[in-house]
């Protein structure tokens, strides 16, 4: 009897209750008791909802407040100081190192203003964990029973659950020293955090808990020697001391080149991801020992698509083959955190593309099924159901464009290449332009005002007219206009008033996406995104932003700078689809936007930003084919969207969050590109782009902040760039788009923006 598994499952609830009550709780309208009881009632529904479907191994501790390596660090007494010393209780520190602590001063406390830990994405996906920070000063010591308490909580609801926590070197690994401990390698600390691993096993193990999941994640990265010595150490004592018995879980990847690091180590069993790397299998089943068991994830944490059952069924019998019925398991690849709750939620989707689809809760089924089919189980109408389903989507003419696939075989390399060099283009710009030294512009986005919500909601229910609506964005357009011609912006922007989200707004013009009403997924803390579906080939059917620009054109005789979102950053904040190769989806996305591109030309827009914040986050995790191969057709398909323009055009792109390699932006050739930079205070940053050979904006303030650099910060800001770049080069912008700010703010921090640079214009004219 072959059994199923599931790593883990959205704590959000299915109607955000998590967000709605941690949200009140932060703004004090409710009690810790409230919060509280409502985690309590999401665990207990996520259980009884997978034991009712039949899942023989149900997570707990996969619930948290915040963050499931948060709630480790808290567990840990990984706390660093700062956020000791209000005598929090246990939920509040979590918070605050979460989110910040700020609190106004009273008469008699000075006021507190801490900022929370760093936040970095997990792994490849969309989600972020709140990263763990050592010091010298850190004493690893058991401050908490959480997970205890959540597996006797299921376990008094009459569900037998194993517990999930991240293992200790992905733990340390995933961490960093804090600022004063740099010189600490956060794995140097295994010997000491070991013993707190042991003692928690051992009370899980007392509590009645026979298995654990213990995820090791970062076996899917290229590991440095030490941290994959690191194993051996780890799991040799935890399985000695500990008591029960551990499932080593990896996922979102290959763990082969990492194989040797964890052969043989004395733990019950290991779990792969057979979604991502099905050609994984050989090797991982030939390193088992004879007992040891293989959990084999062949139903796609990551992604809103049902499974193929043939496909799956396929690899799980191949496992089977290889180590027997009795010790292969079926499993979801990864948690379920990463899909969405439930797809009955979903009144409004095409019933022909709604039944392509499989949320967090029917892929319950799945699991259960695909085991049921491999234990010689009476599950033909399933699996029936599901072939014609598969099939139905194989052959749909919403998957299969001829139109698309025709265009796009038809690409040649000269359509991803501009007319001309950059001097040449450049030469072309300053005659159309006509641009001052050092021109100021912004990224795109101006306040996001209540009133423009209100607007759009009334516009979407149905409540105002089109007519009405496009009024009411015109004048709001009018006012951004006015303003950045009053304070003497060079390059303006109509300030995007009319987008909710900069992806969805393609997304939703696109052919080849379907949207949900429900479909929210937790991206950090209570902020959950809502990603829009590519379900078959793209095409734009008609002009996406030209009435908008052209309109904001109309009105001003400055530069109207044309505002787009890039083929990758669409195709990485989508679910893709899972039948058609990334770099085809955003080829055939590329193709819909170079038409967005020429016809804002035509409508005489002669600035065209096309914002890749994605970029980075799409680099494939190893170095390797994956990654050679993308760094080719990602810049590509930027080129491809935006060459069709003439040289006296001028392509800008943008790019926020971390860590840009210079080389990658080098190759999308845009004219100028805008990067986040106010937060690097790292003096060696300031070098890395300085060899872009075309022209660059360093931001120059934080958009996040409300906070008003006075214009002496802005020159002495412009004052270090230009010490680096050539003068003739810089522009000056902020970090990002200035949608969550106000109104007020926005206005002095540009107003200083622009007159520092006035500064240093009138500087280098007279010199
Ligand atoms: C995350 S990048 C955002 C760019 C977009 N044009 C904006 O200004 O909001
Ligand atoms: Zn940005």
């Amino acid at each position: 009897m072959v059994l199923s598994s599931v790593l883990g499952f959205p704590r959000i609830g299915p109607n955000r209750e998590l967000k709605k009550a941690t949200e009140a709780y932060w703004a004090g309208k409710t009690s810790a008791e409230d919060l509280l009881k409502v985690g309590k009632e999401i665990r207990a529904n996520n259980w009884k909802l997978q034991k009712a479907a039949g899942v023989d191994i149900i997570a707990s501790n996969d619930f948290s407040f915040y963050d499931q390596v948060l709630d480790l660090s808290l567990l840990f007494n990984v706390i660093p100081d700062r956020y000791t010393k209000y005598n929090l209780p246990a939920l509040d520190t979590l918070f605050a190192m979460g989110r910040g602590l700020q609190r106004p001063a009273t008469e008699s406390s000075p006021a507190v203003d801490v900022p929370a830990l760093e936040m970095v994405k997990w792994f490849d996906s969309n989600y972020h964990y709140v990263r763990p920070t050592f010091s010298h000063s850190t004493v690893f010591k058991l401050n908490g029973s959480k997970p205890v308490d959540e597996y006797l909580e299921a376990k008094e609801l009459g569900v037998e659950t194993r517990p999930v926590v991240v293992g200790p070197v992905s733990y340390l690994y995933l961490g960093k020293a804090d600022k004063d401990s740099l010189d600490l390698e956060p794995i140097s600390l295994l010997p000491k955090i070991l013993p707190v691993y042991v003692e928690l096993l051992k009370k899980l193990a007392a509590a009645g808990a026979k298995s654990v999941q213990i995820d090791e994640p970062v076996l899917v990265l290229d590991l440095p020697k030490n941290v994959q010595a690191a194993y051996k150490t780890a799991y040799e004592t935890l399985a000695k001391e500990s008591g029960v018995e551990l499932i080593l879980t990896t996922y979102f990847g290959d763990v082969r080149p990492n194989l040797d690091a964890i052969k043989g180590l004395p733990v019950a069993g290991f779990h792969y991801d057979f979604v991502r790397v099905p050609e994984q299998l050989d090797e991982v089943a030939a390193a088992l020992t004879s007992q040891q068991i293989l959990s084999v994830g062949v139903v796609d944490g990551r992604n809103i698509w049902k499974t193929d059952f043939a496909k799956a069924i396929k690899v799980v019998e191949a496992a089977k083959a290889k180590v027997g019925a009795d010790r292969v398991i079926v499993a979801t690849s990864s948690s379920l955190l990463h899909t969405p709750v439930d797809l009955a939620n979903e009144k409004k989707l095409n019933p022909e593309i709604k039944d392509w689809f499989s949320f967090a809760t029917q892929k319950l089924s799945e699991v259960v099924v695909i085991a049921k089919a491999v234990s010689g189980g009476n599950v033909e109408a399933e699996l029936e159901a599901n072939k014609k389903s598969i099939d139905a989507r194989a052959k749909s003419e919403i998957t299969n464009d001829a139109a698309v696939r025709k265009r796009l075989s038809e690409v040649s390399e000269a359509d991803t290449k501009r007319k001309s060099p950059f001097a040449a283009r450049l030469a072309a710009q300053e005659k159309t332009l006509n641009l001052p030294l050092f021109p100021t512009t912004t990224i795109g986005s101006f306040p996001q005002t209540k009133e423009i919500r209100i607007n759009r909601n009334k516009f979407t229910k149905g409540e105002i007219t089109a007519e009405e609506y496009e009024k009411f964005i015109e004048k709001e357009i009018q006012e951004v206009v006015k303003f950045q011609e009053e304070i003497g912006l060079d390059v303006l922007v109509h300030g995007e008033p009319e987008r909710n989200d900069m992806v969805q707004y393609f997304g939703e013009q696109l052919k080849g996406f379907a949207f949900t009403t429900n479909g929210w997924v937790q991206s950090y803390g209570s902020r959950y995104v809502r990603p829009p579906i590519i379900v078959g080939d793209v095409s734009r059917p008609a002009a996406m932003t030209v009435k908008e620009s052209k309109y904001a054109q109309s009105i001003t005789k400055k530069p109207m700078k044309g505002m787009l979102t890039g083929p990758v950053t669409i195709l990485r904040w989508s679910f893709p689809r899972d039948d058609l190769s990334a770099k085809e989806q955003c080829q055939q996305l590329a193709l819909a936007l170079r038409d967005e591109v020429n016809d804002l030309e035509k409508a005489g827009i002669y600035v065209i930003q096309v914002d890749e914040p994605a970029i980075r986050e799409g680099l494939p995790l190893r170095e390797g084919a994956e990654r050679a191969a993308y760094v080719q057709w990602a810049p590509e398909s930027f080129r491809l969207a935006t060459s069709g323009v003439e040289d006296g055009t001028q392509i800008h792109s943008h790019f926020c969050y971390s860590d840009l390699d210079p080389a990658h932006i080098k190759a999308l050739d845009a004219d100028v590109v805008s990067i986040e930079f106010s937060k690097k205070d790292d003096s060696k940053y300031i070098q890395e782009f300085s060899n872009y050979p075309n022209h660059i904006g360093l931001g120059l303030f934080d958009i996040h902040s409300p906070r008003v650099p006075p214009q002496d910060e802005f020159e002495s800001r412009i004052q270090s760039i230009v010490g680096v770049y050539p003068k003739q080069n810089l522009w000056v912008n902020p970090d990002c788009g200035l949608k969550t700010r106000k109104w007020d703010e926005t206005k002095r921090q540009l107003t200083n923006m622009v007159n520092a640079a006035k500064v240093y214009r009138e500087k280098y004219a007279s010199a």
